[in-house]
């Protein structure tokens, strides 16, 4: 069947539909890593938007019951330019339009990608339609994603207790990904992870050594009520924010941010370590940045710098264990070059106490 993509600034780009075929509204982003379509479909930081994959070809090496960072898709829409639906990987237990089907995600083949890429980055992200029928087309109906509380969609309605070892970690989820729950198992940790509007009382409760606030969908900014709690969570234990936790950690502490014109979505965005000076190759998904002017008067200081655009990637408080991240060190898809960050935060938590510098 065919589909359409029709942009806010009314271009309109022609596909064969497949997948779920429903119409759906959405902000239209592109990701350019060459892999990790399986990751970035299941990751709930996705929610609300539609994904334009920048990589011509999609879906050769199939999905897998092993990479979903989420129960199910969370994208709005997948639009490649090429699928190819056959599979070959010794994982693979299922095609990528099959899975799209099964998740009630509409996919887009055979679209000019390069074209929408271009625009959306002339342009910036923008809110989309995917309809099968022209005329039924009404942007006035359709709000801006900055606007939805998208986080409330993903995050968990209780918590869930995993693993057992030395260091207690509460991870807040605010759509959290399955490869940081991995990352804090793999390091002897047990697991609580709470719902992202848990009080500070429920997590003092949980006698926490250390506090992981997680990715997540959508505007930080739609979640200004919770600031003075993550700014009393950060004061009383050792903190990693990671993506739109290390957003909010920036905004409790009285930073500001902004959003990108088309956001950093892939697998090899180049961020300096401003303490180590190295240069790591890091996995991406954001809109939103700390603006660094913002930054005076909250205690924090840049830890990391992107190179391409020298937007804040990180920051380190000069005097509390607070570790804020706007890459995501898991990965899942992209390089594990930055993995080591998730052994800090735990050497952080250890240390909480006994020494008064972290910077
Ligand atoms: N991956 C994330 O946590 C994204 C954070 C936030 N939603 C942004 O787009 O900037």
């Amino acid at each position: 069947m065919k589909g359409y993509i029709v942009l806010e600034t009314g271009e309109i780009f022609e596909g064969e539909l497949l997948g779920d075929q429903k119409q759906v509204h959405g902000e239209i982003v592109f990701f350019t890593g060459m892999t990790g379509y399986q990751e970035v479909m299941t990751d709930p930081s996705f929610k609300g938007q539609m994904v334009v994959f920048t990589y011509p070809l999609i879906g050769n090496y199939g999905v897998n019951h092993l990479d979903h960072e989420s129960k199910h898709s969370q994208a709005a829409a997948i639009i490649v330019h090429q699928l190819s639906n056959q599979g070959y990987h010794y994982d693979a237990n299922n095609t990528l339009s099959d899975c799209c089907k099964e998740n009630g995600t509409p996919l887009l083949t055979g679209v000019d990608t390069r074209a929408i890429v271009k625009r959306i980055r002339e342009k910036g992200d923008m809110r989309a339609i995917l309809t099968t029928d022209l005329k039924d087309v009404d942007f006035t109906i359709i709000p801006n994603l900055a606007d939805q509380d998208v986080v409330a969609e993903v995050s968990i309605p209780k918590k869930i207790e995993l693993g057992s070892g030395d260091h207690h970690i509460v991870l807040l989820d605010f759509g959290y990904k399955k490869s940081i729950v991995d990352q804090l198992l793999e390091l002897k940790c047990k697991v609580t992870i709470m719902p992202y509007d848990s009080s500070f009382e429920e997590i003092e409760e949980m006698k926490p050594d250390g506090v992981l606030l997680s990715n997540g969908p959508g505007n930080p900014k739609k979640l200004t009520d919770l600031l003075p709690t993550i700014k009393k969570i950060a004061i009383r234990f050792p903190t990693l924010g990671i993506c739109l936790g290390h957003q909010l950690l920036a905004l409790a502490f009285g930073a500001d941010t902004e959003k990108l014109r088309f956001g950093h979505r892939g697998a090899n965005q180049p961020v300096i370590d401003c303490v180590t000076n190295k240069v790591y190759m890091t996995s991406q998904n954001h809109s939103y940045v700390v603006k660094p002017q913002s930054l005076e008067y909250t205690g924090f200081k840049p830890k990391f710098i992107n190179i391409n655009d020298q937007s804040i990637e990180g920051l380190l408080h000069k005097e509390l264990p607070i570790i804020t991240l706007q890459f995501h060190p898991e990965a899942h898809p992209g390089p594990s070059d930055s993995a080591h960050y998730f052994t800090d935060f735990i050497e952080m938590v250890e240390k909480k106490g006994r020494e008064k510098t972290y910077a």
